[in-house]
């Protein structure tokens, strides 16, 4: 048969498609139009189902079903600040490697950190996920944000701030703060005939803000005399917010909703920038004869350098990543500790048998005691500052450090405050079973965290002279403190800890 496929007619009386179907659809009443809108929009989701459970890339790994066919559920546990128990909860159930969302994958073997946030060959590291980043402050990215080869110069600038050598000159510094928290606490047991409950939540997070702003811009925020936050450090409820605005940018147009309504400390976040910025300013006009980060970012010696913007953005994050992820850290620390007794009895028993005098307590004394790095291990394992840590966009994988860190598969009895299992000399089946390498709360790779040392440093002055000072107890209203429940917006949302402090030789002094 000869077929000419060079032309193509359409017969006189056939009427053109499209016409065609406009004429049906004119005839149609609403109802039908409504069952055949709602019959393609079935047809499109229930297809939209199957691919992703049974064809998609990921379709292998066990999950929640409604948490892989749709993100509201990853979204409404973001914004209650229960995402990290979720996931927790769907390891427990359905193993190591689980699928959380359509397109993302929850690992909790250690293995996962060298594969996720180790360094990779140049240029493939895999970057921070951009959902999870605020926007731009000013023109320029801070080092959280900025480009591989940017970040790698910034960090390389910022980490002389960070090195053993500076952090021996800034001890003076940390000493002399804490020696105020001391000072501080021990005047409101005088004032309460003895002892007094504190909020040491709120005394930890002056402490730790009026470092780093001491550090950090060569002032303090005066928390620690004053009693209260300064504004700047309110900064942190922002994270709750954040949270808010992260969770809705699976679904782009409800963010532009949702910024109409925002709560307040999301819109007030430029006019905290504005405030450090000033501080920064305040700073680059005046010389520090005590050296902070600034001076040497600003060394003239360094061969690369900082745009002014970039060190406004990079100082800004310095603060807050400086100051909340410590003082909770030691929050966490302190209250399991008076959980349980037994433990805290035995640091306890460690500091003052080690140290004679207050004065005595310093950075390299406090480096020979090992209970107390055992504990400070153990705390940052049961109480991670950054619980959901910071995510990467990877082909699959994420790694939730609560989860990590809770799970069986990776540490035994994993919900109980054990320091033994740190002990170099426990040699124990259960410590042996630990995964020790599964605990990174500072992260891992090139753009973990820089202040490690500096927060070490940190806790153990600062754990080590309140209790080698007081007599820590939990006042009745503790008794069901429990520091798993707190909701998470990235840092930890943290309730307040009531302790009772009392002066240790208290009672002695006073039958004397
Ligand atoms: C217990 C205390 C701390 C914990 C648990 C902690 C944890 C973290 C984590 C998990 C990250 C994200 C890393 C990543 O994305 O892979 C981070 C980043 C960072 N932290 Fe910390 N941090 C603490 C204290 C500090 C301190 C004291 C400072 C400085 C004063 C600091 C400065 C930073 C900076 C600048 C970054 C960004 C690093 C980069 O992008 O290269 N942190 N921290």
């Amino acid at each position: 048969m000869n077929t000419n496929y060079t032309s193509f007619e359409i017969p006189s009386k056939m009427e053109p498609f499209h016409w065609a179907t406009l004429y049906n659809l004119r005839s149609l009443n609403k109802l039908q139009i409504c069952a055949g809108f709602s019959f393609l929009v079935i047809s499109y989701l229930t297809a939209c189902a199957i691919y992703l459970l049974q064809y998609h890339p990921l379709a292998r790994f066990p999950g929640p079903r409604l948490w892989i066919l749709t993100r509201w559920p990853y979204m409404r546990a973001m914004q209650k600040g229960t995402l990290v128990h979720r996931v927790q909860e769907f390891h427990s159930k359905y193993g190591e490697m689980i699928r959380i969302g359509p397109n993302e994958i929850s690992c909790i073997n250690p293995q996962a950190w060298q594969d996720i946030y180790g360094g990779h060959k140049p240029g493939q590291n895999f970057g921070r996920n951009p959902l999870w980043m605020s926007r731009k402050q000013n023109t320029a990215n801070s080092i959280l944000s900025a480009s591989d080869a940017d970040h790698h110069r910034i960090r390389r600038l910022i980490s002389h701030a960070f090195s053993d050598n500076a952090l021996r000159a800034q001890e003076p510094i940390l000493q002399e703060y804490v020696g105020t928290l001391i000072r501080r606490l021990h005047e409101q047991t005088k004032a309460g005939w003895g002892s007094a409950v504190v909020d040491l939540v709120e005394w930890f997070s002056w402490t730790t803000f009026d470092i780093v702003g001491e550090l950090g811009f060569g002032e303090t925020f005066g928390c620690l005399t004053d009693e209260r936050h300064h504004s700047w450090s309110a900064l942190v409820f922002y994270f709750k917010a954040a949270s808010l605005v992260t969770s809705v940018r699976f679904y782009p147009l409800l963010e532009r909703f949702l910024r109409w309504w925002l709560p307040s400390p999301v819109t007030n976040r430029q006019d905290h920038f504005q405030l450090s910025r000033e501080k920064i300013h305040r700073r680059l006009k005046g010389e520090k004869t005590t050296p902070d980060f600034m001076s040497y970012v600003l060394d003239p010696r360094n061969e690369e350098r900082m745009s002014l913007q970039e060190i406004e953005t990079t100082f800004n994050i310095l603060i807050i990543a400086g100051s909340e992820t410590t003082a909770s850290a030691l929050a966490g620390t302190t209250g399991y500790l008076l959980s349980n007794p037994l433990c805290l009895a035995t640091l306890i028993q460690e500091i003052r048998s080690n140290v004679v005098q207050e004065n005595d307590i310093n950075l390299a004394s406090l480096g020979k005691l090992p209970y107390l790095s055992a504990v400070i291990e153990e705390g940052l394992r049961m109480a991670p500052p950054v619980p959901s840590g910071l995510p990467r966009v990877t082909p699959q994988n994420e790694l939730f450090q609560w989860s990590a860190y809770r799970s069986p598969l990776n540490f035994s009895r994993p919900n109980e405050l054990i320091p033994e299992r740190w002990l170099q000399s426990n040699r124990t089946s259960q410590s042996t079973f630990d995964k020790k390498s599964t605990l990174q709360p500072f992260s891992f790779g090139p753009r973990n965290c820089i202040g490690k040392n500096l927060a070490y440093a940190e806790l153990r002055l600062i754990l080590s002279r309140i209790i080698w000072k007081f007599d820590l107890s939990f006042p009745k209203e503790m008794r069901a403190y429990d520091w798993a429940k707190q909701k998470t917006y990235v840092l930890v949302e943290k309730q307040p800890l009531k302790v009772r402090l009392t002066p240790r030789n208290f009672v002695k002094h006073t039958l004397d």
